[in-house]
């Protein structure tokens, strides 16, 4: 513990290499298998996603990419097996993917990439495990093995509105040339089998019904598995919400556990009209803290309701029930390292954003397993479970804006996740605090009295 100037401990900032939940030397090429339209990508994102923001470095290598520079537009021919120039061109795409991926090892810019391929053939795995051995990497292969006809279709549909290599095309076109890539890939595809039983793989079967792994090593890898364990891939939404303003929020204080306030009290008794309009007849499951202004919110939903811990407002320890005026009176110094680097500051006796991430672990394993979840919880809470949706990063999650009385339906998509802000239009104060400022609220004035509606940040009318 270093000494500063007025007397406050600082709390030694936990910024090493990642959350420290790996060794920093571990390096890990996470290869993946299987037909194309099996979900690879879609896995590779959400792995990468989950791995940032748990703060170990990651990063996708897309073979397609490196490909797409000489051959932007192929046609299905090309992935014949029998045609000599079409196998030259992709095993030089492969290779200059694993290059550039060595390389990114090698400059110390990150512990885990995702190698985004078919490497469908026994070979082509054998030749990758070759590479990584050589340059000290270590290789876990993940294969997306799925039969499941419905689920296939609706990714061929994705493929051939937002693949690149159909950029134009019609989409019938795209999807018949698809669907004949598919059969020249089958012609070779070798399934992870009892041959390969010497390497780390992990194989999902129509992803979330059976798992099969082998050779796990050590607690990086493992962690992925659980992951992936966790993962389905069939659409759906999940819906946020702070709660209703509370007496504490109107007075400027953080933390407490103190009621809703008159407004706060409108909110939750409009709040399921508003999860009506966006969820229509959905049986939702609704999720909220222990504190009670989350529980007067949800007082008036008419579904299941879950409490947990993990979903407690970040803890501000010595500050809490101070406003941020009287914060900066007293822990000058404090208050101003918040500001410098807020993400991994932590209140005396309390709690960082980065603290909060790592309690907040098990609630995304859950809600990566179930569907129809509707969270009601806390500004700083509600910053990380966004975060991790939407990719934010660690600079911008603790400053992002997250008003009162608004509802947000995310829906993840294979590239991206879609999502709605739904304002009750009941006048709150914004409880945001820009850096460098002390004052935290305004009241915005009166509402109009009716539901706003903002996609992917624009309104609806
Ligand atoms: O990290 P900052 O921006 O201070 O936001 C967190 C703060 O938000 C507050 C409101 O100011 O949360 P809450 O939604 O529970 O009312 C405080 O209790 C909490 O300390």
């Amino acid at each position: 513990m270093r000494k500063v100037p007025d007397g406050q401990m600082m709390r030694p900032n936990r910024k090493t290499n990642g959350s420290g939940i790996q060794a920093p030397e571990t390096r890990i090429c996470v290869v993946m298998v299987g037909l194309p339209a099996r979900g690879k990508s879609l896995i590779a994102q959400k792995v990468v996603r989950y791995l940032r923001w748990l703060s170990v470095d990651a990063k996708t290598f897309n073979v397609g990419q490196y490909r797409r520079t000489t051959t932007p537009n192929p046609s299905a021919e090309f992935f014949d097996t029998s045609n000599a120039e079409g196998e030259r061109m992709r095993k030089a795409a492969a290779e200059a993917a694993v290059t550039d991926m060595i390389k990114w090892f090698d400059n110390g810019e990150g512990l885990v990439a995702i190698l985004d391929a078919t490497n469908s053939t026994k070979a082509r795995r054998r030749w990758i495990q070759d590479r990584c051995d050589a340059a000290n990497v270590q290789t876990m292969f993940v294969e997306s093995k799925c039969d499941d006809e419905e689920l296939v279709m609706s990714n061929i549909k994705e493929v051939k509105t937002t693949s690149p290599d159909y950029l134009g095309q019609d989409p019938e076109v795209a999807a018949q040339d698809f669907r004949k890539r598919i059969r020249n890939y089958e012609k070779v595809y070798e399934t992870l089998d009892e041959d390969e039983a010497d390497l780390t793989y992990c194989k999902l079967i129509d992803v979330g019904h059976q798992v099969i792994i082998n050779k796990i090593q050590d607690y990086l890898q493992s962690r992925v598995v659980y992951y992936l364990m966790n993962l389905h891939i069939k659409p759906r939404s999940i819906w946020l919400s702070r709660h209703g303003e509370s007496e504490y929020n109107l007075s400027g204080k953080i933390g407490g556990d103190a009621n809703i306030s008159e407004r706060g009290q409108m909110y939750a008794k409009k709040l399921p009209e508003i999860v009506k309009q966006s969820a229509g007849d959905l049986e939702l499951t609704v999720w909220t803290s222990t504190l009670k202004r989350t529980i007067q919110t949800s007082k008036y939903l008419p579904f299941e309701k879950l409490s947990w811990k993990a979903l407690d407002e970040l803890d501000s320890g010595v500050c809490d029930s101070l406003t941020y005026a009287e914060i900066e009176e007293r822990y000058p110094a404090d208050f101003k390292a918040r500001d410098d680097d807020k993400y991994n500051y932590r209140y005396l006796g309390g709690e960082s954003y980065r603290d909060v991430v790592i309690r907040l672990e098990p609630i995304i394993m859950e809600l990566e397993r179930s569907e129809n979840i509707l969270i009601v919880t806390h500004q700083a809470v509600l910053r990380c479970i966004y975060a991790y949706f939407m990719g934010v990063d660690q600079a911008k999650s603790p400053w992002m804006e997250v008003p009162l009385h608004t509802l947000i339906k995310l829906s993840p998509r294979a590239y991206g996740t879609q999502e709605e802000r739904y304002s009750a239009k009941i006048p709150a104060v914004s409880t945001w605090r820009g850096k460098g400022s002390k004052a935290q609220h305004e009241d915005p004035g009166p509402g109009q009295g009716t539901v706003d509606i903002e996609v992917n940040g624009k309104p609806t009318k």
